[in-house]
């Protein structure tokens, strides 16, 4: 097997039904290593369905789904088990030597050392985020599937984890599959942006501009406006209406 077979991402025709309800319809997707890849749809498209089958938590679909061993997924709610330190939930299920050192240096990456011996119940919002990204971290992930991990934070905060995310993909190099309804943080982080509609991959843009992305680049504004008429979204909306 290939190197990019190995640690990228291929599926085939994925099909998943739920009752009477076709919810994806032949889904083919390939993501490479370390690329970074956005999924929007419309609400009930299948965007989370489809990041469970890679993840490994559907098994009920039909097609084809190779993805990496090395995977980890950080969701919309953080999951942080309350009554476990920061440290001790971020290498939870972890095993092996040195675990308190390798939390440490994990949360130390999303700027949280000082939080290590916290409970999760201190923290605030985007710090619990930060604390699922530094648990994601620490397992060293070939494919980092996040299911709108900044659905739920304040713009501002929200900006701040975008960043983190921005740098910590540039430093690790992780295949990267990020659900999102916010096509400027699509435009922002991802290589190349997918539409799911119809039960299947409908569009696809590339993102090619330089990194950081800035907001009032031109392109930039030019490729937010085909997104947003991808997703049917009125061409005088702003992005945020979108959200
Ligand atoms: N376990 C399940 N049983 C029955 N129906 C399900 C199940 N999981 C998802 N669905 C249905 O499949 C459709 C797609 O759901 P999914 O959560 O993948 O959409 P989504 O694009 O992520 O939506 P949103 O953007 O609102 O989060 C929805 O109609 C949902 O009700």
């Amino acid at each position: 097997m290939t190197a990019a077979l190995r640690n990228g991402v291929r599926v085939r025709g994925l099909r998943r039904v739920f009752g009477d309800r076709t919810v994806l319809d032949g889904v083919d997707l390939d993501i490479a290593p370390g690329e970074f890849v956005a999924l929007l749809g419309a609400s009930g498209s299948g965007k989370s369905t489809l990041l469970r089958a890679l993840a490994g938590l559907d098994g009920s679909g039909s097609g084809e789904v190779d993805v990496p061993g090395g995977r980890a997924v950080v969701y919309q709610e953080h999951r942080l088990l309350p009554w476990s330190r920061v440290w001790s939930n971020v290498v939870l299920g972890l095993r092996g030597r040195d675990l308190r050192e390798r939390a440490e240096a994990a949360l130390a990456e999303v700027g949280l050392a000082a939080r290590a011996d916290a409970w999760p119940l201190t923290l605030s919002g985007g710090e619990s985020q930060r604390v699922a990204l530094a648990r994601a971290l620490v397992r060293t992930p070939d494919l980092l599937l996040l299911d709108e991990p900044f659905g739920a934070l304040d713009a501002l905060t929200r900006l701040n984890a975008q960043a983190l995310v921005a740098d910590l993909w540039a430093e690790h190099r992780p295949a990267v599959l990020l659900v999102t309804h916010d096509v400027e943080e699509a435009l922002l982080l991802a290589d190349r942006a997918l539409l799911l509609a119809g039960g299947r991959i409908a569009r696809e843009y590339t993102v090619g501009l330089p990194r950081p992305r800035s907001l009032d680049d031109p392109e930039f504004i030019a490729l937010r406006r085909d997104l947003l008429d991808g997703l049917g979204v009125r061409a005088v909306a702003t992005a945020k209406e979108t959200r």
